[in-house]
């Protein structure tokens, strides 16, 4: 199957070349070409399955053969064996039809780990069937870069450039990114927003000569692969409520609108998914957007969950691609207001489309530390602030609707956001076993300011790829 740009213009491409182009050339962003589809009893055979044994067939399905079945299974199977839960994303209940799916067993704990561990083994493998090598830039409001450098320090193929907003991360998120001792991954400290750091690694996508150069290659969820694998959970968690028979509604913390695409992917694959709830932090522009039909850019302010300090939600795009049709001409239209003026307008019926499936939802951060202390006291739970929101979002849609149960994706775990969960519950929440060492680590990171072209001369000093060749 062959994968489309949102925007119209790039060259469709399989899977394997999607996933190491990320960005697509014309600036959009890649979608499969047509929805595969589950029928409701493959769907409720899923019950029972291993966690891997369904990514294999939901990954296997999106990928159509053009990673080798066997080769996919393997490195399904060796990315989620390293998860401290044998469950790999489990299922907590915390009140009534409530449910968190804890996305944050993995390596560094964040949903990230759940997509980034199976990219790097992915990007691998196709890397070496082709005998080349990759750069890979980043963007991270925190989290996305330590699962990257998790996933990618070491690879002899692949060398990485992480950008995150100077003073904007915790100090555990920092640290993830800047202690790991691997000569292939770069931590870059941005004077600016993670919008900038984001609109920096969009634009070397977009600067041709650089990206054949140094080969760029991208792990944030501008690249499919990311979405395709965050699709499996929603699957297990849905089967495991009784789904296809029982609907099951979502709600999503959300900043890049990534995580929540990827149930509204799950749902075109035939999971009967009732609502997704989008739960946005005080930069709230998916919330003002879902009630007004304008997408309209404010400044970004500092919050406890600094993961979704965004106001350009990436993935956005993919989903007014959908309900525009699939036009790539209205996109790119939108996409061009939006860089020109900061905002665009979604007409009535598109609108209406996106209204059909989501709901959105603003928490501030008073009401985000309320959420921590009551699910601490109520039900022993002990939320990060991102996941707090979620079940913020969980409970308002609760209230209209009690009787779907309500999955929140707990996205974080409360230890990499120590000082805001003690604040909210009076807990000091302890980081596992493999990072109780992480605060006296050595740290090593560059510090430069929001400048491509200086960001560009340090990547090309440091990156041994030089035009996708192996070096
Ligand atoms: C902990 C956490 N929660 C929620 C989000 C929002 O997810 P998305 O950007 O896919 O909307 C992020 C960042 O992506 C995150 O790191
Ligand atoms: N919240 C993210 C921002 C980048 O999101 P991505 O899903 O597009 O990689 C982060 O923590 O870095």
């Amino acid at each position: 199957m062959l994968h489309v740009s949102t925007r119209g213009e790039a060259s469709p491409l399989a899977f394997s070349d999607a996933l190491l182009a990320g960005l697509a050339r014309d600036g959009g962003l890649y979608v499969p070409k047509a929805w595969p589809g589950l029928t409701a009893d493959e769907i409720a055979g899923f019950a029972g399955q291993s966690y891997a044994e369904v990514a294999e067939r939901i990954i296997g399905a999106l990928a159509d053969g053009d990673i080798e079945g066997k080769a996919l299974g393997e490195m399904i199977r060796e990315a989620y064996a390293g998860f401290r839960h044998p469950a790999v994303c489990p299922l907590t209940q915390i009140g009534d039809n409530l449910f968190v799916l804890e996305l944050f067993h993995g390596p560094t704990l964040a949903f990230k780990d759940v997509a980034m561990q199976l990219l790097g083994r992915l990007m691998n493998h196709v890397l070496t069937l082709r005998g080349e090598r990759a750069t890979i830039v980043g963007a991270t409001s925190g989290d996305t870069g330590g699962a990257a450098i998790d996933a990618f320090k070491g690879l002899e193929r692949v060398d990485m450039f992480i950008l995150y907003p100077q003073g904007r991360v915790s100090d555990v998120q920092r640290r993830q990114m800047t202690t790991v001792d691997a000569p292939n991954v770069h931590a870059i400290a941005v004077e600016g927003t993670f919008d900038d750091c984001q609109n920096l690694v969009k634009a070397m996508f977009n600067h041709h000569a650089f990206r054949d150069e140094l080969g760029l290659s991208g792990v944030n969820s501008i690249n499919w692969a990311r979405i395709a694998a965050q699709v499996v959970y929603y699957f297990t968690a849905a089967v495991s409520l009784g789904a296809p028979a029982r609907k099951v509604s979502f709600a999503v913390p959300t900043g890049n609108f990534g995580d929540v695409l990827a149930g509204w992917v799950a749902k075109r694959m035939g999971l009967p998914i009732e609502r997704l709830m989008i739960g946005t932090n005080s930069n709230d522009i998916l919330t003002r957007t879902l009630q007004s039909g304008a997408y309209e850019m404010r400044g970004v302010s500092a919050t406890t969950s600094p993961s979704m300090d965004i106001q350009i939600s990436s993935n956005f795009e993919r989903l007014l691609f959908e309900v525009h049709g699939r036009d790539g001409a209205t996109v790119r239209r939108l996409m061009q207001s939006l860089q020109q003026s900061g905002r665009f307008e979604i007409a009535p019926e598109p609108l209406a489309r996106i209204r059909a499936e989501f709901d959105a939802t603003a928490v501030s951060e008073a009401e985000t530390a309320a959420e921590i202390g009551q699910t601490w006291r109520e039900a022993g739970y002990l939320l990060d602030p991102h996941s707090a929101i979620g079940v913020a979002a969980a409970r308002r849609g609760l209230k209209l609707d009690p009787a779907t149960p309500v999955v929140v994706l707990g996205t974080a775990h409360p230890a990499k956001f120590p000082v805001a969960v003690e604040a909210a519950s009076g807990v000091v929440p302890t980081l596992p076993a493999h990072l109780a060492d992480l605060m006296e680590r050595e740290e090593r990171v560059t510090l430069l300011p929001n400048d491509q072209s200086q960001i560009e001369s340090f990547i090309r000093q440091n990156a041994r790829t030089v035009r996708g060749a192996a070096a």
